[in-house]
């Protein structure tokens, strides 16, 4: 008998895994200057020296993290060819709503033998944990480069990077030396350190542009001849994939994203190559996914509300006033078996919430000096991607 997958044959993808988040570009293009940057930083390693340390910014896809990976991978290579320079151990941790405690605690354990304990969770404070992170990096020696990704998310950041650069000079290492390289998407976090911080971090700081749509053809293109198969893909579809994520963040990972996804709608197709048409789907498909995650975040009466709105827009009666509005969300909160809300100002307030959220486009109709004024509303997106994710919704509440 035949199997189910017999039929499943990949036509377009020579190397998917090229497209995917987890891949680790063996070359950066592009970001020359950044590179050149952070080798000017870290070269002191190479004499054993301590390192400076480090601040990337940057909006999300904008290679911090690739780059980071790319040249501290040479940095390790090359300590291991020069005798004046020591070991170099890098640690990376991710600093997303942490504590520095958490953080420190997580650096004593990538640096604890593997056949020790883990450092304990509760029962010890954050001086404690520092301890022993200075007692684990003498113990190793070395010159150790601590990456903290999403720093500005790091509950009193300024505590570990007053502490931290220091260690040395306040005699709590000798054998190990260490420099901090901070990632963080957000430009003001160094106003956020106290001067103290400041004058102790002297670090340099190295901030990544948004990637425009030449920059992001050329990353394209370099993934595509290795991703896809020859003649898989058109001119037409790289730049477009370009074009539309330049337009919209600059971001390479969306840039990579969109190809991907062309890629997967092109051979759902049986396409033989992915043309800019897929890259437009794939676009809409990704948005339509963005504003169900949105919705999905509405509470259950503002979700209904909107819904309202998309029924009245279906059927041609937009731009429509409050009270007709909620005369459909009553209808629709009925059907759904939730008790309605029944006041009119606690609709507007809805609507007046999703017009603030972008869902909805509001105008004030003005009926001159006798009438007063009143809001109508109509939607700002297609009802279909309304009727979708409330549909999927519902489906999720009643499990
Ligand atoms: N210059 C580049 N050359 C090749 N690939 C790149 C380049 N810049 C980014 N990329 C790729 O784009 C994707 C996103 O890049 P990366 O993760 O480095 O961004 P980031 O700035 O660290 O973003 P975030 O702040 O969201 O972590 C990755 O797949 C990365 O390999």
């Amino acid at each position: 008998m035949a199997g189910l997958f017999d039929e499943v044959t990949e036509t377009l993808f020579a190397n998917k895994t090229v497209l995917e988040e987890e891949y680790e570009p063996d070359t950066i293009l592009e970001r020359e200057d950044e590179i050149e940057e952070y080798k000017d930083a870290l070269k002191d390693v190479l004499f054993g020296r301590n390192p400076s340390n480090v601040m990337l910014y940057g909006k999300a896809g904008v290679g911090k993290t690739a780059v980071t990976t790319y040249v501290l991978d040479e940095l390790q290579q090359a300590t291991r060819e020069r005798e004046q320079a020591d070991t170099l151990y890098v640690h990376r941790h991710n600093c997303n709503d942490d504590t520095v405690f958490s953080a420190v605690r997580a650096l004593v354990n990538q640096l604890l033998p593997e056949d020790e304990k883990q450092f304990p969770k509760k029962g010890l404070s954050t001086a404690d944990a520092r301890e022993e992170l200075y007692a684990q990096l003498e113990r190793v020696g070395g010159t150790h480069l601590v990456v903290l990704d999403e720093i500005d998310h790091l509950a009193e950041a300024d505590d570990l990077l007053y502490e931290l650069p220091r260690a040395r000079a306040n005699g709590h290492l000798d054998a190990a030396r260490i420099g901090v390289i901070g990632i963080s998407n957000n430009y003001t976090f160094r106003n956020q350190l106290s001067s103290k911080v400041k004058d102790t971090l002297r670090e340099e700081e190295i901030s990544f542009s948004t990637y425009d749509a030449t920059e992001l053809r050329t990353i394209l293109y370099d993934r595509a001849e290795k991703a896809l198969v020859d003649d898989g893909y058109t001119d037409g579809a790289v730049g477009k994939a370009a074009a539309l994520a330049a337009q919209d963040t600059g971001s390479a990972r969306q840039a990579i994203d969109l190809l991907r996804k062309g890629g997967e709608i092109a051979e759902r197709e049986d396409a033989a190559t992915i043309e800019d048409d897929h890259i437009d789907r794939a676009r809409e498909e990704v948005k339509r996914g963005r504003l169900r995650d949105k919705i999905a975040d509405q509470s259950l009466h503002a979700r209904h509300v909107l819904e309202a709105v998309a029924h009245i827009e279906h059927n041609g009666d937009t731009p429509v006033r409050t009270k007709d509005v909620m005369k459909t969300y009553q209808r629709i909160a009925d059907e759904r078996g939730d008790d309605p809300l029944t006041t009119l100002k606690s609709i507007q307030n809805h609507l007046s919430d999703l017009q603030m959220l972008g869902f909805l486009i509001r105008h004030e109709v003005n009926k001159g000096q006798s009438g007063g004024y009143y809001y109508t509303h109509e939607l700002d997106m297609e009802p279909d991607v309304v009727f979708e994710a409330c549909n999927e919704l519902d489906k999720e509440d009643a499990v």
